[in-house]
Formats: structure tokens, C-alpha cells, sequence
């Protein structure tokens, strides 16, 4: 629990898997109806004690392997034993303009005094109106009963876009849908505050321009490709890369502009890495996906001052074996027709998480993607996700990696 802080940390998407965080999915799945559930992006309802079966499997999974998993919850729960980290976490859950002064007031108070445990369920399950037993007023009186006070957080399971590490910091991200927003004031106080992780140097943030870690990939040390479409704006994206120059944590920028659609929320809904110059990819986008590099000529002014250079848009592959200085970034051709390719990219097929060069856990469900993977040496590890892919996420939206070895040399 009190590992100094440079013991955590990744500089690519493939190094051995140490250290991972993830979320079981809980109560706050409940609160998924017919009438909220697009706004709270999620495809379907859940069926919740299904969901959490298959969770249990995906983080035995990665125990077999000897990977340490840790839950968000536990985390969150840990670190508002601090009376101040409670107080923080009170505070920002309760700013919402719709609350009034005598809501806010009634709730400040109950959750003061509840539990952390407890304090933690209400903060990632919400609280619903028809559920409080006092602060009755205007607000009350006008606001539906089953109209949320705070929110639920189903998108929790979603660790890997609240938050991604960079070399040995922590960029805690900006997510831009309005149903996801509060979730990084959960991952900002863990690694502001929890015993583990207190110290931990950070970048970015959710006051910062929009990026999401699902757009964010770790090809190969120093170069990191992003994203921007639905979730990563472009604004975010220069935030993201002259903060990483700033730190002298990548040489490299790729910015990859992806279709505004929710089939291709995230760059990792199209590629991810399976091995050091092997990606997977879904072929419908994978010969129009192109890439501008991002770089800069002197790392030593401010991160303001930082003058970028961006380089017109090249095929991906192209700019990204550059990046990487490797002759071939191979594209792991799932050869499928595209309409197989269409449904297995919609049930993450292309979403995978690896566990070391070669080794990567991907959905069952993705017959054949995972035979193409495994024609091309890939060892595939697999789970069940057919409540858990309802949030449209696989395994790598999944899984916030902490730790990941250093690739070997050579
Ligand atoms: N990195 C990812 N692909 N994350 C998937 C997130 C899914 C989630 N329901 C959302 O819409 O935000």
C-alpha cells in the first residue's frame, strides 16, 4: 500500500502488465433505465449480477497472469478515510447548479456523516430524489422523484479513459460527455490523496481541454498517438503534447483524426497494440486513417511557449513507423469482410488489452478477429463480455494500466 511513487508507471501499450485498476461493476448499473440510458451511454440494460460474473473472470484473468489488480472503489473508499479528502469529495459532488442551497445544505450534512464505504456508494451510485430523507424544499418539490441529485456513474468500469499514465506521471484526463465528467474528480483525489499514490507527479486534468484516455496510446516509448473525434478535441490533444514535450515525456505527438461517431468513440475502438510493431486494426478504417506528427524544437521553454511543429497528415502507419524508428508497424489484417468487421469493431473486437508483447485479452465474442490474432502469433486471452459489452468497452477501455515493465532492450 505505501510504494513510493516512481514505482508506478507505463512507456508503451504492450510491457508486461504489473500493476492494473480496475472497477467491478456495482450499484450504479442498477440505475440504468430505458429512459436514461442513452444519456448515460450505455446501449442496453445490464443485467447486473451477470456483468459482475464476467468482471470476476476479466481480473482472475489477469491474476493467472500475475498481474495486481486494484479496484477504484477500494481506492476511493481508502482514501476518504482523510477527513479531507472526504470534505473535497463532498464538495465538488454537490456543485452542481441544480441542487439549490437547501439540498446542497441537507446533503452535505448526511454524507459528513456517513461511512467511507458507504460515502463511496453514494458518490459512484448516485442518490436519487425520492431516496433523501430530509432537505425537502422548492427543488425537491419541483424536481421528478426518480430525477437524480447526484448522478450515477456507470461509465466507472471505463477506468482506462478517466485517467492514463505517461512514463512515471499520472494524467488525470478532461472527459467530455456530461454523464462522465464527475468521474475524474474520483480518479484526481485517489492520486492526489491515497497513502499509494500521494506524490504522484500529474498532468493534464479535468479543468484542462477534453482528452479521454481511450484516445490515448503508448505506441513505443517517447510516442504517443491520440485520438480526436467524438471525445478528444483537437485543442486537447496540443494540451496533451505540450505538456508531455514540457516533461520530456515523448518526443513524438501523432494526432489522428477519427470519425465524430459513437462506432469510433475512441482511437481504441479501431487499433490497439498487440505486440512492439504489431497493431490491430480494424480494416474498414485502416487504409483512410491518417496521422500528423507533433513535435517540437526545444524542450526547455515554457509549456505555453512550447512552438509546435505539426506535420501534414500521412497514412497512420507510415507516420507512426516513423515516430517509432521501425521499418514496419505491421497492421494485423483481420482480413474480414466488412461487414463481419463492422460487427465485430462494434463489440470491440479491435479492443484489446495486452498483457505483454504477444499476449492480449480480447471478448470471445470476436470469433473471427481473434483467429486473425492468433494466425499472426498473437496469443489471445479470452473473456466472456456479453453483459459487460452493453457499455460499448472492451478490454482495454476496461483496464487503466498503473504499472507496466519496461519493454527489453534490443
Ligand atoms: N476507451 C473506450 N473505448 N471507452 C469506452 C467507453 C464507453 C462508454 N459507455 C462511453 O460512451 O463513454
Amino acid at each position: 500500500m505505501n510504494q513510493p511513487p516512481s514505482a508506478h508507471g507505463a512507456d508503451s501499450e504492450v510491457g508486461t502488465l504489473q500493476t492494473v485498476m480496475l472497477h467491478r461493476p456495482g450499484n450504479e448499473l442498477k440505475r440504468l433505465t430505458p429512459r436514461n440510458n442513452d444519456r448515460l451511454l450505455f446501449d442496453g440494460i445490464p443485467w447486473v449480477a451477470r456483468a459482475q460474473d464476467e468482471h470476476d473472470a476479466f481480473a482472475q484473468a489477469l491474476r493467472d497472469r500475475g498481474v495486481e489488480v486494484l479496484y477504484l472503489t477500494e481506492l476511493i473508499t481508502e482514501t476518504l478515510e482523510s477527513e479531507a479528502a472526504r470534505n473535497h469529495a463532498i464538495t465538488t459532488a454537490l456543485a452542481g447548479l441544480h441542487l439549490g442551497d437547501t439540498m446542497r445544505g441537507y446533503l452535505a450534512r448526511f454524507l459528513r456523516d456517513a461511512s467511507p464505504a458507504a460515502l463511496t456508494g453514494y458518490l459512484t451510485a448516485g442518490i436519487r430524489n425520492d431516496e433523501v430523507r430530509g432537505g425537502f424544499g422548492l427543488v425537491t418539490s419541483l424536481l421528478a422523484s426518480d430525477d437524480f441529485l447526484i448522478d450515477p456513474l456507470p461509465n466507472l468500469l471505463f477506468t482506462r479513459d478517466s485517467s492514463v499514465w505517461v512514463r512515471d506521471r499520472v494524467a488525470v484526463t478532461s472527459l467530455a460527455m456530461p454523464a462522465r465528467r464527475r468521474e475524474t474528480q474520483l480518479t484526481e483525489l485517489i492520486y492526489t490523496e491515497h497513502p499509494r499514490f500521494r506524490g504522484t507527479r500529474k498532468i493534464h486534468g479535468w479543468h484542462h481541454e477534453h482528452v479521454e484516455g481511450g484516445d490515448v496510446l503508448l505506441l513505443a516509448p517517447g510516442v504517443i498517438a491520440v485520438g480526436v473525434g467524438e471525445r478528444t478535441t483537437p485543442a486537447g490533444v496540443e494540451r496533451l503534447a505540450r505538456q508531455v514535450f514540457h516533461a520530456g515525456l515523448a518526443h513524438t505527438v501523432l494526432a489522428v483524426p477519427i470519425a465524430q461517431e459513437r462506432a469510433t468513440m475512441h482511437l481504441d475502438t479501431v487499433c490497439t497494440m498487440v505486440d512492439v510493431d504489431k497493431i490491430v486494426m480494424y480494416p474498414n478504417v485502416a487504409d483512410s486513417l491518417q496521422a500528423h506528427a507533433v513535435t517540437t524544437r526545444d524542450g526547455s521553454a515554457g509549456e505555453g511557449d512550447l512552438v509546435l511543429e505539426v506535420a501534414p497528415a500521412e497514412p497512420f502507419l507510415v507516420a507512426a513507423a516513423k515516430a517509432m524508428e521501425i521499418d514496419t508497424l505491421h497492421q494485423i489484417d483481420t482480413g474480414l469482410d466488412p461487414v463481419t468487421a463492422e460487427r465485430e469493431q462494434w463489440d470491440d473486437g479491435n479492443n484489446t488489452l495486452a498483457l505483454a508483447p504477444r499476449v492480449a485479452v480480447a471478448y470471445e465474442r470476436n470469433l473471427e478477429t481473434n483467429a486473425r490474432l492468433e494466425e499472426a502469433g498473437i496469443e489471445v486471452v479470452r473473456i466472456a463480455g456479453s453483459e459487460l459489452g452493453s457499455g460499448r468497452g472492451g478490454p482495454r477501455c476496461m483496464s487503466c494500466p498503473v504499472t507496466r515493465a519496461p519493454l527489453p532492450v534490443g
